[in-house]
């Protein structure tokens, strides 16, 4: 457990960094540290490992004052990673990985073994371990580097703005990855974003900051999309957080129809195995075997938007169902087979029977969501990264 008790950091040049921190980061769970620009994660972050000397008050890693703790033997016990994985560049990865092993002093032939099994738990193939860190892809180099945080099993994990160097597709993938270890090491993870989207994927506690370092709300993910604290907060979670909340709801109950019957007049096409590859529409059909192909390619819709109802989320089934000509959404089992429809009615029955989620919105707070900006909010703005995604949720 860390604990932040008035920690606050005032540069040489007068800038407060972080003006007084209180803050307790749970053991085993993952909090992440949202806000804005220059509000102060990065020196927060950098004060548990002492790479900031905190100028007032404390901070406390299971109870002892990190300030009383040699500094390179405390950085050897905590798990860093950075933004674009900060690798040595005339290191092999698996050298890269074994890293603090190295530093620990554990003998060649172990630190190389604990590598290689690390390289495989972050899902990088074992040819991977000779290359060099200029050989291998943004996202693989992410991997090597939370890899290298992990190699002495530290039991605490920083980890600042570690996937914001790489596309949407692969940051979506290392979120799973990590969430994936998450539930199988329960480290103590403090992670920095300014990606509100990532914060919700990724926090079991989520902390949103305002100018230097003042918390605005600390809640778990569901709390903190259904009830900001105020309308700075709300506007720094964006107009959509009704959508990123269904990303937090299960999928399972929607009551399904049999896809094997025309639905509003379109069928759904399914290969050999069961799995979809088209919808054909009303004219498509009709236009069967009278008309050239170039009919029926205009009346068919090959790509289907999916959800999986045992590991999706309602907002994954709305995606689906919106995105469906026949306004129903396509249920598949884990093997992407076919397993039925969801009606447009029966995943907003779904929504209703999930309960309001959000409380009714005071006026101040449907003024900033209706008309952009409030007026007077200091260094809070709606955050320009957040984009809804590809929709899973957790
Ligand atoms: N060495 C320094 N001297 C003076 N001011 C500094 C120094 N380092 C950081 N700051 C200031 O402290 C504030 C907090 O910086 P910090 O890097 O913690 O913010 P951040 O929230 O991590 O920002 P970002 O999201 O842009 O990375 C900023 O205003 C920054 O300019």
């Amino acid at each position: 457990m860390i604990r932040f008790d008035g920690a606050g950091k005032r540069h040489p040049d007068g800038t407060i960094a972080v003006a007084g921190l209180d803050l307790t980061v749970p053991a085993g769970q993952t909090t992440v540290l949202v806000g804005p620009s220059g509000c102060g994660k990065t020196t927060i972050l950098r004060m548990v490992n002492r790479m900031v000397e905190p100028t007032s008050g404390r901070v406390l890693l299971d109870g002892t004052d990190v300030a009383q703790l040699e500094a390179a033997k405390l950085r050897r016990g905590i798990g860093y990673v950075i933004q674009q994985a900060g690798l040595f560049p005339h290191r092999r990865v698996l050298d890269n990985i074994a890293t603090v092993p190295y530093l620990l002093g554990w003998d060649r032939k172990r630190a190389r073994a604990r590598a290689m099994e690390l390289l495989e738990l972050v899902g990088l193939a074992p040819e991977t371990a000779k290359r060099y860190p200029f050989q291998l892809s943004g996202g693989q180099q992410q991997r090597v580097g939370v890899a290298r945080a992990l190699a002495a099993d530290p039991p605490l994990l920083l980890m600042d703005e570690p996937f914001s160097a790489v596309d949407p597709v692969v940051r979506a993938g290392l979120q799973e990855e990590l969430l994936r270890l998450q539930g199988e090491l329960n480290k103590t993870v403090l992670f920095v974003t300014h990606d509100i989207e990532e914060a919700v994927r990724l926090g079991d506690q989520i902390v949103v900051l305002r100018e230097h370092g003042e918390i605005g709300q600390v809640a778990d993910p569901a709390t903190l999309l259904s009830a900001p604290a105020d309308e700075l907060v709300a506007a720094f979670l964006g107009r959509d957080r009704g959508l990123r909340g269904l990303g937090l709801r299960p999928a399972a109950g929607i009551a399904l129809v049999p896809h094997t019957l025309p639905f509003e007049g379109w069928t759904l096409s399914v290969d050999a195995d069961g799995r979809p590859t088209g919808w054909r529409g009303p004219d498509a059909a009709a236009a069967t075997g009278t008309t050239a192909d170039t009919a029926a390619d205009t009346e068919t819709i090959r790509q289907v938007a999916v959800y999986r109802p045992g590991t999706d989320t309602l907002r994954t089934a709305l995606d689906s169902a919106v995105l469906s000509p026949a306004r129903a959404a396509v249920a598949v089992d884990a093997a992407g087979r076919v397993v039925g429809l969801a009606p447009r009615a029966a995943v907003l029955d779904a929504l209703d029977a999930a309960g309001p989620q959000a409380p009714a919105l005071t006026d101040g707070i449907s003024e900033v969501n209706g008309a952009g900006a409030p007026t007077g909010a200091p260094g809070i703005a709606a955050d320009p990264a957040g984009n809804s995604g590809a929709g899973h949720g957790r």
